[in-house]
């Protein structure tokens, strides 16, 4: 999120509470997350889908904490906002974090569509882009390089096949793109990257043209390193290979 913001140079096109409510969202929006999704949550009815009557249990229970630990004296960083300011962020803040809910990607990526053509940042409906950043700063991981990304797929791929295990286990329905006998890293992310990301991407990108350049030359530069250190790993083996053989003779 801090990136993108400086990225998009949204300093100077957002408010300081907009910029701060987006800030501590990213932060905070999976806060105490169990490592199982919300149709889990629902299928096994645990307390959390209990709680919050099967709607977006996880998300709720995010904000839920956050503002717990907000509440906390020490950690309270709002404490000296006037009580209209601290309205101001919390309602925010709660509306950026229950936006994170993946069964709701489509619903919030239509509504910015819509206002995408006549975009206006003073425009206090057009605030859709905030729940619109702190959603792309939650699913963008595979926009970072290689080797970033990497072990934070396997993670969540690890996250993933334990929760279709425990399915499997408790003889509940299992989630199929998350069913290790279904789903490998290639058919997972080719998936992901085509319907979720590079539509999402899209949207911001048109808000956003710097974005795309900067993304494309981040993710190139990366290919082109990879590509470097593979083509230097076979000259040292050339190079060794030349060596031992020309001791040998
Ligand atoms: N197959 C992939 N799914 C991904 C990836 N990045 C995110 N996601 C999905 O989004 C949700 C985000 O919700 P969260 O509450 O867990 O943050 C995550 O669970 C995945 O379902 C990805 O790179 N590949
Ligand atoms: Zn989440």
């Amino acid at each position: 999120m801090y990136g993108l913001i400086w990225l998009t140079d949204l300093r100077n096109k957002l408010g300081r509470i907009e910029l701060l409510i987006m800030l501590t969202s990213a932060l905070c929006h999976d806060l105490d997350h169990p490592g199982y999704n919300n149709v889990y949550q629902i299928n096994a009815q645990t307390d959390l889908a209990l709680r919050y009557n099967d709607i977006s249990p996880l998300e709720n229970h995010h904000c839920a904490v956050a503002f717990g630990i907000l509440a906390k004296p020490e950690c309270n960083i709002l404490k000296n906002l006037t009580t209209e300011q601290y309205k101001h962020i919390r309602g925010g803040m709660i509306k950026c974090i229950l936006a994170t809910d993946m069964a709701r990607h489509n619903e919030i990526l239509n509504k910015f569509k819509v206002m995408q053509p006549v975009f206006d940042f003073t425009n206090k409906d057009h605030k859709e882009l905030m729940k619109i950043m702190v959603k792309v700063s939650d699913i963008s991981n595979e926009a970072r390089p290689m080797a970033v990304a990497e072990p934070w797929l396997d993670c969540l791929l690890q996250e993933f096949f334990n929760q279709s295990d425990t399915e499997k286990l408790k003889g509940l329905p299992v989630t199929p793109f998350m069913d290790r006998d279904k789903v490998s890293k290639p058919s997972s992310q080719t998936n992901f990257i085509q319907f979720v990301l590079l539509p999402l991407f899209t949207e911001l990108t048109k808000l956003f043209p710097c974005l795309e350049v900067k993304a494309f030359i981040h993710r190139f530069s990366s290919f082109i390193e990879s590509c470097l250190s593979k083509s230097q790993q076979e000259d040292n083996r050339g190079f060794i290979t030349t060596n031992s053989s020309a001791g040998k003779s």
